[in-house]
Order: structure tokens, then C-alpha cells, then sequence
């Protein structure tokens, strides 16, 4: 058993498409979704605004490696489109593994190129700690500490004010 936080991100194309999409395709697996956030670009300032969120997901069966191949295939079925030039360019879908932990509530850790936990520039980015408080006041990040502490210091601060709240754009069901 294992459950992770996975981060959503679109800039391109019909945005919130992608990102319902990606919540369906993760199926029964995501038992809480976050709000949507309209936000500036990080890391590559001259491309669109993006729509992000973050889920939680859980599985019985899923091993840490199982949710990186869930999330490339989400990516794939999105038809995933993006400049190989640009390492933080615009994307129609990305999806990470934020940080993963095991049944008894230990989380994993892992320098694997291939799958590094937590990912390794999650506590840089309010777009994903925003929104994950959402699901979790009291998140901690493996090795960071509270979330919310995070997206107190002053290298932070700013991005997190910066975030839109776009509540017109639910992802979970309005029923
Ligand atoms: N925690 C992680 N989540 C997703 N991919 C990861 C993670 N750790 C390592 N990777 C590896 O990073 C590679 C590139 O991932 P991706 O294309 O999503 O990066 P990016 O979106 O350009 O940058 P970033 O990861 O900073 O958002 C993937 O093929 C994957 O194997
Ligand atoms: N606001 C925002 N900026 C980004 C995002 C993202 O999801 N949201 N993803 C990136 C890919 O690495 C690069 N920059």
C-alpha cells in the first residue's frame, strides 16, 4: 500500500480539459483533489499562465516505481506536447510525484534519477505546496518540514500571493 501527493500542470491547448482528464484517467486511486489555481510560469517567465493542482492518491497495490509509470502514462494518453529546448517550457500535461509514503506512514526517499522523492524541487514551488495544503493543513514535506512553513519564507511569500484561486474550474464532482 502506498499513497502520494501528484502535482497537475497544463499551459496549453484547453487546460482545464487536461486537467480533468488526468484526474479521471488516475481513476479511484485519488481520494482528494485540490482546487484549481491559475499561476504565473516558474522557472521559464516567457510562456502562458498555468492551471495547477494536486491530488491525493492511494493504492493498495502500488509500489513507489508504479505511481511514476501511472502518472508517464496519464501524460502519454494527454498527448503530452512540449519543447525539448525548454526544461521549464510550456506543456499541455505534466504530472509529478510529489512524495510517496508507505503503509505504516513512512515516507519514501529515493535519489533515483528516474523517480527522485520528494521531488526535488517541490519545496521551490508555492504552485504545489498552495494547493496541497488545501487537501492537508497540516502536510509535511519529507525532509522540509510543515508545508505551510514553507510557503511562509520569504522565498515563497510572493509566488504563493500570486497564485489565483479559480474556483469556476472545479475538478471534483459538483454533484
Ligand atoms: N518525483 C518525480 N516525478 C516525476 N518525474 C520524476 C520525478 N523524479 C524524477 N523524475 C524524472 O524526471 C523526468 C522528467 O520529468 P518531466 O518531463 O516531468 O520534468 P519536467 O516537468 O520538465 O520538470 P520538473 O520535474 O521540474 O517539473 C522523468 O522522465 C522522470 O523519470
Ligand atoms: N506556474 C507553473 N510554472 C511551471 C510549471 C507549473 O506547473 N506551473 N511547470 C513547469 C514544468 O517544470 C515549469 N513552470
Amino acid at each position: 500500500m502506498s499513497r502520494a501527493i501528484l502535482s497537475l500542470g497544463s499551459n496549453l491547448g484547453d487546460r482545464y480539459a487536461y486537467l480533468k482528464d488526468a484526474v479521471a484517467r488516475l481513476g479511484e486511486s485519488v481520494v482528494l483533489v485540490s482546487g484549481v489555481y491559475e499561476t504565473p510560469p516558474w522557472g521559464d517567465a516567457d510562456q502562458p499562465a498555468y492551471l495547477n493542482a494536486v491530488v491525493l492518491a492511494v493504492d493498495p497495490a502500488a509500489e513507489p516505481a508504479g505511481w511514476l509509470e501511472r502518472v508517464r502514462a496519464v501524460e502519454a494518453a494527454a498527448g503530452r506536447v512540449r519543447d525539448p529546448q525548454r526544461r521549464f517550457g510550456p506543456r499541455t500535461l505534466d504530472v509529478d510525484v510529489i512524495a510517496v509514503w508507505r503503509d505504516d506512514g513512512a515516507p519514501v526517499l529515493s535519489d533515483d534519477p528516474e523517480l527522485t522523492l520528494p521531488h526535488p524541487r517541490v519545496h521551490q514551488r508555492a504552485f504545489v505546496l498552495k494547493p496541497w495544503l488545501d487537501l492537508q493543513p497540516y502536510a509535511q514535506l519529507p525532509g522540509y518540514g510543515w508545508v505551510t512553513d514553507l510557503l511562509n519564507t520569504p522565498e515563497l511569500t510572493a509566488d504563493a500571493n500570486a497564485l489565483t484561486p479559480r474556483p469556476d474550474l472545479p475538478l471534483e464532482s459538483q454533484e
